[in-house]
């Protein structure tokens, strides 16, 4: 019997560049496939190909033996491939009723909303959610969300479904019930195709792994119990690289005279909420009584479960919302009322967790992407486009972007160099304030490792920095102190070296 999905010899240039070169991967029916890489190793590209896509340039994609037809995603589905997306797809401003009946090829073409409710809040019954069917997408969690998008996939029966980095959106305590989604489905026979990051999860859930790197196969479809996480790294890394060195304020702080050892108490406040309420943001809820204090040279750590205000607080600290009581003062002048500009010229810099919408523009190079902020900065009206790009380049080189050209879109680039793209811009000169949103969400180990030395490097040298993390285990490796948040409110200011258990019983509202 043919494998559920097979590779052979699968290619894709780009201009000329091979985002996949010579491809070959053959996956067994009926089991969860990790497929793993580092960013910009052609994982995307991958499953781009793999679903319809993209149209490669060489190779082919069988699906139960049988040639896919490229260049269509709805024949792909017709065979039995589905995707979910990094970015979700389910129109925000539909209902989920209307938002399944759209993508619902089998859907008769005029139909009472009655009907349409009730045909979804069946079917979702049935594969046991408990979303209302009349609810909009965009008043969803993540979560949810991401769970209804599978669902969508499924009511086309698919027999092949890949999963893009699902995981990335997800809160860890979350990662868990996506986890037994998958699992459930495995067990009635589909076949998953699963692309992750984090080494922890792929040893939790997939049972084969095939590591590309460079477009290339680095390792083939093994299962899971015959690799050890070292031999999976070094696969990733590749043969001659340095093993990345995951940076902890709480190893620096065991005999050693860094972390917070460099904060003493005559620092200065640079960062000061006082009683702070803000109305509900796009995506997250109200802000209640907030007070913070972030000194100079410190890093404070906020964790919560999402959607408990830690958006809503990204945006009154970077000034794209507003608050509706109370004051934010910044190195003792009160910035309440100050816009986004305005605040940059008094240092602060913006890590968006949304990096796509808010944090660059996909369709504009990626020198443009680095100097436009200086560029609002200065009010110029004039400028050399030549120096500026000798200044993106030297930028992109020091984060280490894996590009190939400053005018290069930055729509072109892996979702991991994108986010390097934004520290690139955001830590360069004049920093007071960082205020980072799930800053290492979607990257690869030596990313991570490179972001997080980053912001404690920022932090050694004065610069007061907020990371607000969904992840437990960022928050308490970079963070001095740890403010958890839950309802909009801060319930629990904790030092760094708080147990995981106290975090995470503040975070669910369990007395500890
Ligand atoms: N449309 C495109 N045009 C030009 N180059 C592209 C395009 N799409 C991807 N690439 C390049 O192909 C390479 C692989 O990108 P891809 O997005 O597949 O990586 P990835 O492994 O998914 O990375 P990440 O983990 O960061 O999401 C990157 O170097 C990227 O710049």
């Amino acid at each position: 019997m043919p494998d559920a999905l097979e590779a052979r010899s699968l290619t894709k240039h780009f201009g000329d560049f091979a985002a996949i070169d010579d491809v070959s991967l053959s996956f067994p029916r009926g089991q969860v496939h990790a497929v793993v890489g580092q960013n910009g190793a052609g994982k995307t590209t991958f499953s781009r190909l793999i679903c319809g896509l993209y149209e490669p340039t060489a190779g082919e994609v069988l699906v139960d033996g049988t040639p896919l037809r490229v260049g269509d995603i709805r024949s792909a589905r017709q065979q039995g491939v589905d995707m979910v997306h990094q970015n979700f797809s389910l129109p925000p401003s539909f209902t989920v009723a209307e938002a399944m009946q759209l993508f619902d090829p089998g859907a008769p073409a005029v139909v009472g909303r009655r009907a349409m409710e009730r045909r979804w809040s069946e079917a979702l019954r049935r594969r046991g959610s408990a979303i209302d069917a009349r609810r909009r997408i965009r008043d969803l969690s993540v979560e949810a969300r991401q769970s209804l998008e599978i669902i969508r996939a499924l009511e086309g029966q698919p027999t092949v479904l890949l999963l893009d980095e699902p995981t990335a959106v997800l809160a860890p305590s979350e990662v868990q019930g996506l986890f037994e989604q998958v699992r459930r489905l495995r067990d009635s026979g589909l076949t998953i195709l699963i692309i992750l990051h984090k080494l922890p999860e792929v040893f939790a859930i997939a049972d084969t792994v095939s590591v590309l790197r460079e477009g290339r196969v680095a390792l083939a479809v093994t299962p899971i119990g015959e690799v050890t996480a070292e031999e999976l790294t070094r696969h990733i890394i590749g043969p001659d690289s340095e093993l990345p060195q995951a940076h902890s304020r709480a190893e620096d702080a065991v005999g050693s005279a860094t972390g917070a050892d460099h904060l003493d108490q005559a620092s200065g406040t640079v960062l000061e909420l006082e009683a702070v309420d803000a109305p509900p943001s796009a995506s997250d809820r109200s802000l209640e009584d907030v007070d913070l204090r972030v000194r100079a040279g410190e890093v404070l750590g906020i964790a919560g479960v999402e959607g408990n205000g830690q958006e809503t607080l990204l945006d009154v600290l970077s000034g794209f919302g507003r608050v509706s009581s109370g004051t934010i003062r910044l190195e003792g002048t009160e910035v309440t009322g100050l816009g986004v500009l305005a605040r940059r010229r008094r240092g602060v810099r913006f890590i968006p967790s949304d990096r796509n919408s808010q944090g660059v523009s996909l369709t504009t190079s990626l020198w443009e992407n680095i100097a436009i902020t200086d560029l609002l900065l200065e009010g110029r009206r004039w400028f050399s486009p030549r120096g500026r790009k000798a200044a993106a380049a030297t930028r992109l080189a020091t984060w280490k972007v894996k590009h190939r050209r400053v005018e290069q879109l930055a729509g072109e680039l892996s979702g991991g160099n994108v986010q390097r793209v934004i520290l690139a811009r955001e830590l360069a000169d004049g920093v007071r304030l960082v205020i980072a949103g799930n800053p290492t969400r979607g990257l690869d180990l030596a990313a991570t490792a490179f972001v997080r030395a980053g912001l404690t490097a920022l932090a050694q040298e004065g610069v007061a920095v907020v990371i607000v993390s969904a992840d437990l285990e960022e928050i308490r490796d970079v963070s001095d102190r740890i403010c958890v948040m839950r309802g909009g409110r801060i319930v629990a200011a904790l030092e760094r070296n708080a147990p995981l258990a106290t975090v995470g019983a503040a975070m669910v509202g369990d007395a500890a």
